[in-house]
């Protein structure tokens, strides 16, 4: 484990991971709902389920300084895109999935500080695996981004399908929610427009 993070912002502090007690909250969720996790095929679930959980927000124990790390010097001061990365989150209303990608753009400081292209998916990561809402992912990636790289400005856009608005409440299958978040240069209407063609073009 690694060390726990203290979040700021409404998340509140997260401390580490508890297995044992995330294993006894399944077994009573299973019995809330009316099964048996006494009957064989569930008797390892709680521990399954515990075990999964841990990986799925995995982000909680992680800091974006970490794995936000390798930055070259190359002097280069034009836009840096990555295109369709992809996204595994959690909403935080109702703990199932939401799924999509993530475009992340940045204008590296006028030093030309870079960092490698996998950081960025890294990034996006540490954030995804967190019960969240898409909107505070978003501007999460983007503030973080600019908090560590210090590049002339920075592009999130986020286009999820939510798991809540498919198998249960509105049953939308399909239904897509974009979110972007744009800071420094890229607010300038002519940079957002060439990222954001960009990010359009497939
Ligand atoms: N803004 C935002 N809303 C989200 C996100 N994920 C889920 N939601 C919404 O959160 C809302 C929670 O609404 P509530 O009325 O408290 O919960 P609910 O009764 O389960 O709502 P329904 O989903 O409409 O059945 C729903 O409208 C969800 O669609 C997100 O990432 N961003
Ligand atoms: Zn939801």
């Amino acid at each position: 484990m690694t060390d726990p993070v203290t979040l700021t912002g409404d998340e509140g502090t997260i401390g580490e991971f508890d297995e044992k007690r995330a294993e006894a909250a399944v077994r009573e969720l299973l019995i809330a709902v009316g099964e048996d996790p006494d009957r064989e095929g569930l008797l390892e679930t709680p521990a399954r389920v515990a075990r999964a959980y841990k990986e799925i927000f995995a982000g909680l124990y992680q800091k974006p300084e970490d794995v936000l790390t390798t930055t070259f010097d190359l002097g280069h001061d034009e836009m840096v895109l990555v295109k369709d990365i992809e996204v595994m989150s959690s909403c935080e209303h109702h703990l199932v999935p939401f799924h999509g990608v993530a475009h992340v753009g940045y204008i590296p400081s006028a030093d030309g500080k870079i960092t490698g292209l996998s950081k960025l998916a890294r990034l996006v990561d540490v954030f995804a695996r967190r019960p969240q809402v898409q909107e505070r992912l978003t501007t999460q990636i983007a503030d973080s981004l600019m908090e560590i790289l210090d590049p002339r400005g920075c592009i999130v856009v986020i286009e999820c399908e939510h798991m809540c608005m498919t198998m249960r409440g509105v049953r939308k299958p399909g239904a897509k929610t974009i979110t972007s978040a744009v800071r420094g240069q890229l607010r300038d209407p002519a940079t957002r427009n060439e990222a954001m063609s960009l990010i359009m073009a497939r």
